[in-house]
Formats: C-alpha cells, structure tokens, sequence
C-alpha cells in the first residue's frame, strides 16, 4: 500500500528542517563560492540612516580614509537603505576594478547624474554595454586615442603659446601684482577643449532657449554648472522606497541645468555640423553628450592638476630650481616639446606626485555588484554598491613612504616605468581606466614644463595654507595667486 500524501509531507519535516539548519549556519552545508567567506566588517551607525550623519561633506573620501585606519581597507557602510562597500588600498582597488570586473561592470547613479548624464549617455558614466563600446571607439578615434592626440598637437601647442604670451603681457604691465593662474589657464583650457570637440573655438553663440552667450557664458552651462550639480543631494538617493515623494526645487535646478546645456551643444553642433562626422549609428542627443563629454573631461581635471603642480612648485622653490635644471639639461634654450617628455624624468615624477596627492577625482562614481563577488579575501554580495576611495589608495601609509608629503623624488625609483601612467591610483584601473590620461599628460607635462622654464614662481605671502578643495573633483578652493618672474 502506497503511503498518503500526508504522511509523507508529515515524515519530510524533520529532514528539512535539519536541511534547512545545516544550510543555514554550518559552512560545509552551503553552496561552494564566495559567500562561504567573511563578511566585510562594517562601520556602526545609527537604525533606517545608517552613517549619513557621519558623512557631512559632498566629498566624503576624507572621511572614509580616516575610517580605514580602523575597520581596514575594505568595510561597509549603510547610506540610508544601500549599503556601500568602500575600498581604500591600491590592492583591494586593482582587485575590484579588474579581478572583479565582470561582476562590477554596472554603475549606480545618483538621480543628479542620471539627470546630467542623460541617463548614462557617456563613456565615463555608462554601463560596460554595447552602447559604451561603440562611444567610446568614437572617443578614442576622434579625440583620445594616440593617433587623434598626434593629430591635435597643435591645439595643445597652441594654447600652450597663448598662456605663456598672456602671462608675459601681464607681467610686462604690472610685474609686482600676483598672477590669478587658474583664470588663464582655464579659459585656454576650455578653447582647446572646444577645437578638440568642435572643430574650433567658439567666442559667442546665438541659442534659441536662452539667448546670446559669450565664451564665458558657455563655459558657466556647460563646465561650472554641470560640476555644481553633479554633487547635488537628492535625499531620495538614501531611500528609493520613499521616490514617490516629490522634490521639486531639486528636480527643476538639475533639469534647468540639462535643458541649458543640450540647447547649447546643439547650437553649436549645428553650427559646426558640416565638419562633424556623426556616423549612422548615434542620435543627435548621444552625440552631443559625447561631445560634452570630452569638453568637460578636458577642461576640469586637468585644471585641478596642472594648478596643484604649480601651487606645490612655487610654495617649494628647491623642487621648482631642479625641475627647471633638468628641462634646461634636456632642451638647452629650446622651449621644451613633447618628445623631450620621457628624457626629463623629474617632470614625469612632478606630475604623478601631483596626481597621487592631490587626485583630481578622489571617489570613483559608484559601482554597482551585480552577481555575488569577493574583495580582499571577503564575501561581497550581488545588489550591494562599490565605492572605490581613489584618494585613500595614494593615501595609503602601508604602500606609500609618508604619504601626507609632496615628494616627486619618490617617482625617480628605478622600479617605475617613465611611460606608465597607471604609477597611482589616480586614473582609476583595468577595463573602465581612464580613456583620457594621455592628453590629460601631454597638456598638464606640457604646461608645467613650459611655465618653470619661462617664469620663477613664487607662492603671494598667505597662498601656502591655502589647500582646501572643493566640488565633484579636489580642484583648489582659492585659485592659486603666484609671484612671477621672468627668466631670462
Ligand atoms: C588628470 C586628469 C584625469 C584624471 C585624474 C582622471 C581620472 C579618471 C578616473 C579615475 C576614471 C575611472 C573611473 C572608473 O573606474 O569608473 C576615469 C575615466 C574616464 N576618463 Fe578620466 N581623468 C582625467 C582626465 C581625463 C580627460 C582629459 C578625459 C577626456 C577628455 C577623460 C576621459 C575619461 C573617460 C572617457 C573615462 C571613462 C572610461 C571608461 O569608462 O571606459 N579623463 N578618469
């Protein structure tokens, strides 16, 4: 006789009860794979916000180094209802960014930068799709491959010329009055950023939406304002459960925002259309992200480390002297070129120093986990979010020798290779590794090179304390006002 359906349920319990048990507490009894390893340790906080009181400032990568000396360079926090797993060594960093990298391919976005980002229509910001393959060819071929930079040297020469002229005129009017550096820089920084994009650059457009603007104008909407509201908190990042809640005053500032610059860059695409090849297979609005895309690429970070290079070579005159010897080894009385760069080692050594102390993006834009991983040895598991702490990886005290000291001479160690860009952290690694770090070499090498060899720098008296940073990327908060002298 058959047994009843009943009894055999009846009969069942205990098994998987006991089942159920050894799954749930004892190792051997779960699935193989890397949850059978430790759970990252995380960083108390308090019930629903978790550690968001803890983390005041818009930047908070300060604070999760601090954090590191405690809890060790992977732990978890709770932003609201997310948890985020920060990494903050350069082996851990490597680790998730390459060993790891199919299981942390996607990004998480803040809704300012699904917003700004057009919901990820940019290489920088985008998922490791086939959209992000094909825009980043495009990048590459167009703009930042080796073979585009060769082809747009002369812009990088060009702009080169114009600041060392416009300083010379400056000096040659009133030669005691400090130089505001960050003024000219950034606005020859931004024409070149537009002939690279454009094709040329652009003193006044005429926009439908919003009127005439002038170069200055331009650079607000499509640089300053974007920057500005890229760190902007929607407090519905914390707890998604709670987005049917509106936030106007958020949702209009951002929106104003994209709305002014896409009006922008299609009037000047317009105007420049002739020239651009769109290809058959981007719409007008990728295409005009993607030219954005590298005109604020070139025009922020770039300016942050060429400007904490001469803020640290004029605050120390030592460095500067024997930065300036070696370009004269090297160049004699010729203005130093790019093909002098991998002869004058100490310059190389100035600005990966300058990149490691100062990363001009100390946070990489969140990842997200999308299968079940493992980092430094711990179990990650897949929906959680990766906050890789770029500033607290060249930071770090048990990779770098005094890591709070400017000291290029650390750079000069034989085990470096000249032609490595990847010496720090700060153009992030692997798959998603910066696409732009040779132009953003060539024009930073470039410029310092140039401006030591034409000028003495000197900090203005009250300059050296000066070091706060501020917004999406560590650009100084007081632009930097030196001293110069001409050289003769
Ligand atoms: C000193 C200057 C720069 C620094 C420190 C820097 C840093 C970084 C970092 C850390 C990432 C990696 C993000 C990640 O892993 O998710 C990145 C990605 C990227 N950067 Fe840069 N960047 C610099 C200059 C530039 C410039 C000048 C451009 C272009 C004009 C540029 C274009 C890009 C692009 C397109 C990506 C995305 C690459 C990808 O996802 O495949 N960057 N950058």
């Amino acid at each position: 006789m058959l047994p009843s359906l009943n009894s055999v349920a009846v009969a069942a319990v205990p098994f998987f009860i006991f089942f159920y048990f050894l799954k749930r507490f004892l190792p051997f009894g779960r699935k193989m794979g890397s949850n059978t390893l430790p759970t990252v340790p995380e960083v108390p906080g308090l019930p629903i916000i978790g550690n968001l009181l803890q983390l005041k400032e818009k930047k908070p990568h300060k604070t999760f180094t601090k954090w590191a000396e405690t809890h060790g360079p992977v732990y978890s926090i709770r932003t609201g209802a997310s948890t985020v797993i920060v990494i903050n060594s350069p082996e851990t960093a490597k680790e998730a960014m390459v060993t790891r990298f199919s299981s942390i391919s996607t990004r998480k976005l803040s809704n300012a930068l699904k917003i700004l980002t057009f919901d990820k229509c940019m290489v920088a910001t985008s998922d490791y799709d086939e959209f992000h393959k094909l825009a980043k060819r495009c990048l590459l071929t167009n703009t930042l491959g080796s073979n585009a930079q060769r082809r747009h040297r002369h812009h990088r020469e060009t702009m080169i010329e114009n600041i060392s002229s416009k300083l010379h005129d400056t000096l040659k009017k009133d030669p005691i009055r400090p130089i505001n550096f960050r003024e000219v820089f950034e606005s020859e920084l931004f024409g070149l950023a537009m002939k690279q994009a454009l094709g040329k650059d652009v003193e006044s457009i005429y926009v439908e939406e919003i009127g005439t603007l002038s170069r200055k104008e331009m650079h607000k909407v499509l640089v300053m304002d974007m920057m500005e509201g890229a760190i902007d908190v929607d407090w519905r990042d914390f707890f998604p459960y709670l987005r049917w809640i509106p936030n106007k005053s958020f949702e209009l500032n951002i929106q104003r925002k994209h709305l002014r610059r896409m009006a922008l860059m299609n009037a000047l695409i317009k105007d420049q259309m002739k020239r651009i090849d769109a290809g058959e297979t981007l719409t007008m609005d990728q295409l005009a992200m993607l030219l954005w895309e590298t005109i604020i690429e070139t025009a922020d970070t770039t300016l942050v480390t060429t400007e904490w290079a001469m803020y640290q070579l004029a605050k120390d005159t030592i460095r500067q002297d024997r930065l300036y010897h070696e370009l004269q080894k090297v160049c004699g009385s010729n203005k130093v070129k790019e093909e002098n760069f991998s002869q004058i080692r100490y310059l190389d050594a100035v600005f990966h120093e300058t990149l490691r102390k100062h990363s001009p993006a100390p946070l990489v834009p969140l990842r997200y986990v999308h299968e079940d991983t493992q980092i430094g040895g711990h179990h990650i598991p897949a929906g959680s979010e990766i906050a890789v702490n770029i500033y607290g990886c060249n930071m770090d005290k048990n990779y770098w020798e005094n890591p709070e000291e400017w000291n290029p001479e650390r750079f000069l160690d034989e085990k470096y290779d000249p032609l490595d860009l990847q010496k720090t952290m700060a153009f992030g690694a692997g798959k998603r590794a910066c696409a732009g770090s040779l132009q953003a070499m060539l024009l930073a090498c470039g410029a310092i090179g140039r401006l030591v060899q034409e000028f003495e720098w000197q900090l203005k008296d009250g300059e050296e304390e000066k070091v706060d940073t501020v917004g999406l990327t560590s650009q100084k908060l007081h632009p930097l006002l030196a001293v110069l002298k001409p050289r003769n």
